[in-house]
């Protein structure tokens, strides 16, 4: 099965209602898709997400990347030399994780097209059903309180509350969340750096001692502020998750060796795929450390692959996989079924993604 050829395209996807983060806010997923084609007629499917504010990639220097580097890399080599390919797609050019997510997503349809498995049961096949939770946007406290009820209503019982832009305000949208859910609902909360690490230690102290019962906090601090991130986890009860501030599994290893934060959250974006992604896993294992799976504004095809990295680790035990319940429309044909919070695989070959409606090729 030797690689022919790599097509992009570019899909939009409207957001059921505007994402908004301390970092910016969003109303569509517009998202760069990958075709790999191959001689025997596969193809495999990948995506990257465009976050310039968390990982520098735009959707001018993905295509660029792929354009430019990947694909001449890339081009007439066999999915059978897996290992070599993906230290290619990894030299080929330094940075742009989220080019090389995108075809690292599509070469591992291809290996479990070529090998007639579905991936996940390729790389552990632990389970074949996850539970994501679903974001609620960091809007006025009223907003937000309702926002988690209409969640509810729709069967998520794990909240991820965006916080990050006004520590006092915070601590006001939390407590109007929790008085209006209840107990019997997880809140977890992202602020996405918005904090200094003095604030953050400050804010979460209130946050416990009035009783918000908080799962984790995640990013509170600065993605280059190790020492600050390690500052607010030897100073509050609330665990804390490290996203921006890990990309890498050098990244990884260095918020490990520290005692930086007491989980990691893995994006499919910031590692440049699933190859380094299970490197993180293994350095996980080996510290005990539990890990997320999280994603970007992503649509179903790069979200699929992360639900296939997620069902074959156990020590992927928090799932944030919530882009294609954000979007009111799936130009998905295949891959996971997602029935709200439950998400489920199928016993497709390689990803299961068939075809992807509405590409505008480029
Ligand atoms: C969509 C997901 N639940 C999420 O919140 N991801 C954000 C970044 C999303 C973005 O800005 O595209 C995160 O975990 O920081
Ligand atoms: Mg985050």
């Amino acid at each position: 099965m030797k690689i022919t050829d790599i097509k992009i395209g570019k899909i939009s996807v409207p957001l059921r209602t505007p994402f908004k983060t301390a970092l910016r806010t969003v109303s569509r997923v517009e998202d760069i898709i990958v075709e790999v084609k191959t001689d025997t007629g596969h193809v495999g499917y990948g995506e990257a997400a465009p976050t310039g504010v968390i990982t520098g990639d735009t959707t001018g220097a993905i295509v660029g990347a792929i354009k430019d580097h990947i694909k001449k890399s890339l081009v007439g080599m066999d999915i059978e030399n897996f290992e070599e390919i993906m230290i290619k797609l990894n030299r080929c050019v330094v940075k742009n994780n989220s080019a090389k997510a995108a075809v690292d997503i599509a070469l591992y349809d291809l290996y479990g097209q070529l090998y007639g498995a579905p991936l996940y049961k390729l790389l552990g096949g632990y389970r074949n059903e996850i539970i994501t939770d679903i974001t609620i946007s960091v809007n006025d406290p009223d907003e937000m309180a309702r926002d988690s009820i209409d969640a509810i209503n729709r069967g998520y019982d794990v909240l991820k509350i965006k916080v990050g832009k006004d520590a006092t305000k915070d601590m006001i949208r939390m407590k109007s969340i929790r008085d209006a859910v209840g107990y019997d609902v997880k809140l977890r909360i992202d602020a996405n750096q918005g904090w200094k690490p003095k604030e953050a230690v400050k804010l979460l102290r209130k946050m416990e001692d009035a009783g918000l019962d908080i799962e984790f906090v995640e990013q509170p601090v600065a993605a280059n502020d190790i020492e600050g991130l390690k500052f607010v986890t030897d100073n509050v009860s609330i665990p804390v998750l490290a996203d921006e501030s890990i990309f890498s599994p050098q990244d990884a290893l260095k918020v490990l060796q520290n005692r930086a934060a007491d989980f990691i959250n893995i994006k499919l974006m910031k590692t440049g795929g699933i190859y380094n992604a299970l490197k993180i896993c293994s350095l996980a294992e080996i510290y005990d450390v539990e890990c997320m799976i999280g994603c970007m504004l992503e649509a179903k095809v790069s979200v699929n692959a992360a639900v296939h990295l997620a069902c074959a680790k156990s020590i992927i035990t928090k799932i944030d996989l919530d882009g294609p319940v954000l979007c009111s429309e799936d130009p998905v044909v295949g891959g996971a079924i997602f029935n709200e919070r439950k998400i489920s695989l199928p016993d497709s070959q390689g990803l299961g993604v068939s075809a992807i409606k509405n590409i505008q090729y480029l």
